[in-house]
């Protein structure tokens, strides 16, 4: 029978002496005396010797979020965040005395958030470990976070067990949190001065990562079909439990990272393996038995399971135009929401994946090519390594050059003294966004499509040219032909970046605006079930949507953001100003085919005229039609 793996034995920590002997080794040998160190520790000493790293140096050009770039990252995250920031509460508790932090860092290594004891929290800013900051081993070595992101599994670094020294005067003790997609979220981490008692920090960040994976199945799947699995029945319902999201069907739509272990799946079967492939039961027959039941044939042998959630009616969960949400599956196939154009985009991306293929992306501002581009990344081979975002508009053109292929210390004026690693060496193993490439300016393409041919960079201010390796990804809003032919985009780069073109089309052009309403509500407000009202779902379906799915995003978030708890339809008063006045425009100059949009256009008028104290001509102005279509509409 299953039970569940217990936390490492402590085991005992190699004293200082030892570890320098260890670390002498290491430098001079190439391997420290075996059986010294912590497996773990040991194989991430020589990752950070091969990035280059010296224990007595300081971690030079390491990346630091802006305070922008960390509010982006942070809003990006804010699903993982929402769900963590109860249990960082939760062991800032629990350690609260004991004068450590408690912190959560995204994937690829970026601090975004800390929570604890100010005075350990200002010796760590001195090391960096603040929001912001980048923990990667390639960067910092040995260290909790960005060792347990290499290895994948919970583990503690302590004192001199960090790779530089200057972080020796810290222990740290984290875990990796797995989504509900079998996906690898970030890492949780609890760091304090190593002159403490941190005993149980091991178990209580690994108690606190399943706590937090926990929550964040149940706000992904909470109305679904849920099967819930244990070595024992009273294992049922806990947070150590195995969770399976399926279908009526019997497809697994999600699995906690217990489920996984337990049932040997790998994150793959998410949203493609049917239950049958792991357990003798179907849904039906766990559905007929109901209660705890024994389960056979598992890889885990005779498992407890109880199924969870109703079988969903016609109203169980009204969502516009009643369509029914694509079952979750990969982060790619969450985008396609039934319409055919994109489907079809999604199913070339998908073939070049792994392929060394680069993307370009074209369509309209704010039709979702950098979420496009993320979703290709997360459904590829280098999900788990940094996805890097450049958008070459943002930029001042002077700044570029440097921000993409870095500088060494004092390479300019302004520039930090420890130098800089420059945006594609950060995206080493993963992926280079180059978003609105077409402000590019020209001279700068020449060196873009030098360094892209050679795969090495050179840093600003010479140094010896660093070996490149990403999947790239580049997109504009501006036709790249077109400015080709104008002589504005050089030919050779555009060849270079078109290995596959891809367009995704603007909202307008879209079948599926009801399914994407219904996706996006559903990710706004996890199980609530928000509907449009009927008038709006029409007029929203003839609108032009400059902004894109911007805009109609945006315009959805301040409109649940202004529904009360208990209501759970948007109607006009949570619609903004302007687009109202938009949507009544195009209601009044349409033959008025229907009811609601005609009541929709009236309403807005008479509130305009209300407005406007009874003043036709005024109202008219201000709402952009003539006085003759106001009275007649009035009428
Ligand atoms: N399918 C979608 N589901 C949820 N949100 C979406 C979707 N598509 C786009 N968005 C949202 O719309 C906004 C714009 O998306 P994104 O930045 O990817 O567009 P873009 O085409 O890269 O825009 P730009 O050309 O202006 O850079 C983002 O806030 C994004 O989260």
């Amino acid at each position: 029978m299953w039970t569940l793996p217990l936390a490492a034995a402590a085991r005992p920590r190699p004293d200082g002496r030892s570890l320098r002997q260890a670390r002498r080794a290491l430098l001079e040998a190439g391997a420290p005396p075996s059986g010294l160190l912590d497996a773990a520790v040991e194989a991430s000493w020589q990752r950070s010797l091969a990035h280059g790293l010296e224990p007595q140096g300081r971690s030079a050009g390491v990346p630091h979020a802006s305070a922008a770039q960390l509010r982006r990252a942070q809003e990006q995250r804010r699903q993982l965040l929402a769900q963590a920031r109860p249990v960082m509460e939760f062991v800032h508790d629990q350690i609260r005395d004991a004068g450590q932090i408690v912190m959560l860092a995204d994937a690829e290594g970026m601090l975004l958030e800390a929570l604890g004891d100010t005075g350990f929290a200002d010796k760590a800013a001195r090391v960096a470990l603040r929001p912001g900051a980048n923990w990667l081993e390639q960067w910092r070595g040995t260290n909790a976070i960005g060792t347990a992101l290499a290895e994948g599994r919970p583990l503690m670094v302590h004192g001199g067990e960090h790779f530089l020294e200057r972080n020796g005067f810290l222990t740290c003790a984290a875990t990796p949190i797995w989504g509900p997609d079998g996906r690898l979220l970030g890492v949780l981490d609890i760091s304090g001065d190593q002159r403490g008692e941190h005993r149980h920090a091991l178990g209580l960040v690994r108690a606190a990562g399943r706590m937090l994976e926990h929550q964040l199945f149940e706000a992904r799947h909470g109305a679904g079909l849920r099967l819930r699995l244990h070595g024992r029945p009273e294992g049922l319902g806990t947070v150590v439990e195995g969770l399976l999201a399926l279908d009526e069907d019997g497809r697994i739509l999600g699995a906690n990272r217990t489920a996984l272990e337990l049932l040997r799946l790998p994150a793959s079967a998410v949203g493609q393996w049917q239950l049958d492939a792991v357990m003798e039961q179907a849904v039906a027959a766990l559905r007929q038995r109901g209660g705890p039941q024994a389960v056979e044939g598992t890889a885990a042998g005779t498992l407890w399971a109880r199924l969870d959630g109703a079988r969903r009616g016609p109203s169980a969960a009204p969502v516009p135009a009643q369509v029914k949400l694509p079952a979750p599956r990969d982060a790619l196939q969450q985008l396609d929401s039934g319409d055919a154009a994109l489907a079809q985009q999604i199913a070339r991306a998908r073939r070049v994946l792994d392929k060394p293929i680069p993307l370009l992306l074209q369509g309209e501002s704010g039709v979702g090519k950098e979420l496009f581009a993320r979703a290709c990344h997360d459904s590829g081979p280098r999900a788990a390594r940094p996805f890097v975002a450049v958008n070459c508009a943002a930029l001042p053109e002077s700044l570029i050059e440097a921000e993409l292929f870095g500088y060494r210390g004092g390479a300019f004026t302004g520039a930090r003294r420890e130098g800089a690693p420059g945006r594609l060496r950060e995206a080493a193993g993963g992926t280079l966004f180059l978003d609105e490439i077409g402000d590019m300016p020209l001279a700068l393409q020449a060196r873009l499509l030098r360094v892209l041919q050679e795969r090495q960079v050179q840093p600003l201010g010479g140094g010896a040219p660093v070996d490149l390796d990403f999947a790239l990804i580049a997109a504009s809003h501006r036709p790249l032909r077109e400015l080709v032919q104008q002589g504005r985009f050089r030919e050779d780069l555009y060849y270079r970046l078109n290995g596959l073109m891809l367009r995704l089309p603007p909202l307008r052009e879209r079948s599926d605006l009801a399914g994407l309403i219904a996706q996006l509500l559903h990710d706004l407000a996890p199980g609530r079930p928000l509907t449009l009202a009927p008038a709006l779902a029409q007029a929203f379906a003839a609108h032009a949507w400059p902004g894109n799915v911007r805009q109609l995003a945006q315009v959805l978030r301040t409109a649940v953001a202004l529904l009360d708890d208990d209501e759970t339809q948007i109607v006009q008063a949570h619609l903004p100003e302007d687009l109202l006045d938009d949507l009544m425009l195009q209601a009044a100059s349409a033959p008025l085919e229907t009811e609601d949009l005609r009541t929709l256009a009236s309403q807005r008028m008479q509130q305009m005229l209300r407005d406007c104290h009874g003043n036709v001509s005024e109202a008219a102005r201000r709402l952009g039609v003539s006085r003759n279509t106001l009275y007649r509409r009035l009428r």
